[in-house]
């Protein structure tokens, strides 16, 4: 579980990014996070993976208080959290293969394991039969699959993504989205922040919408609910 607590962010610039966040979210759920550009949905995210650290409040993921973790610890609270990018954020000079291998190597995981998980993966995202491509020779839809692979190679709770269909076209945007739906029936959280408005009103899921820094509403197959 996710749970936020009067959790407020301010940049070092005095920009107030998120004002009082208050939030619960149960293992299994899949959560839209909307709102306006500049609303504070990518901060809201990056707290949750301790890319940033609230400024006041407290942020718990499965009980633990992420402020109070060690800065060498975070390896192993990331370990329980996949993060997707917008720009998928791939190693340039590794193989699809070896971007995701490289993510159970961080956590010195025994190398027969690492070849078996990572093959499954890889076929999960259906990428078999492009392992020993490298991200450039790979379209952008692939690449994002790579990502999402890479993400869920640990076996994480979470499944925290940042716009992951920003730079798609809908046919990928919409094979991500089912992938994505295929990891979370399986029991992974998924925490998605996303300005597509043809995708959160057709697959209905709980939506927090964050306005100014502070949620504005919080719906159960929910609506986008913006013009954009
Ligand atoms: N590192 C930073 N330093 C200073 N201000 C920042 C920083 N990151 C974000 N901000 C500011 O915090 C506010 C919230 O930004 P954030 O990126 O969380 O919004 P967003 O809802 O994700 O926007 P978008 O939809 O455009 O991605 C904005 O005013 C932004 O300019």
């Amino acid at each position: 579980m996710i749970e936020m607590h009067d959790v407020w962010k301010r940049y070092p610039n005095g920009v107030e990014a998120l004002r009082g966040i208050d939030v619960k979210i149960e293992q299994g759920e899949f959560v839209y996070i909307v709102g306006p550009s500049g609303a504070g949905k990518s901060t809201f995210i990056k707290l949750m993976y301790r890319e940033e650290k609230p400024s006041s409040g407290v942020i718990l993921i499965n009980g633990v208080n992420v402020k109070r973790v060690r800065d060498w610890k975070i390896p192993y609270l990331r370990r329980n959290i996949g993060v997707v990018f917008q720009d998928y954020k791939l190693l340039p000079n590794m193989t699809a293969y070896e971007n995701v291998a490289f993510a159970m190597e961080a956590i010195e995981a025994p190398r027969r394991q690492i070849r078996r998980r990572v093959e499954e993966v890889l076929e999960l995202v259906g990428l078999q039969d492009r392992m020993h491509a490298l991200p450039s020779q790979l379209s952008g839809g692939e690449q994002q699959r790579v990502s999402i692979a890479r993400a869920i190679v640990n076996n994480p709770s979470f499944l925290i993504a940042d716009e992951p269909t920003g730079n798609l076209d809908p046919e990928n945007s919409w094979d991500i989205m089912y992938l994505l739906q295929e990891i979370n029936n399986r029991g992974t959280t998924i925490v998605m922040a996303t300005h597509n408005k043809e995708i959160v009103n057709t697959m209905r899921k709980r939506v927090i919408a964050i306005e100014q820094g502070v949620i504005v509403r919080d719906e159960w197959q929910g609506e986008y609910g913006y013009e954009d």
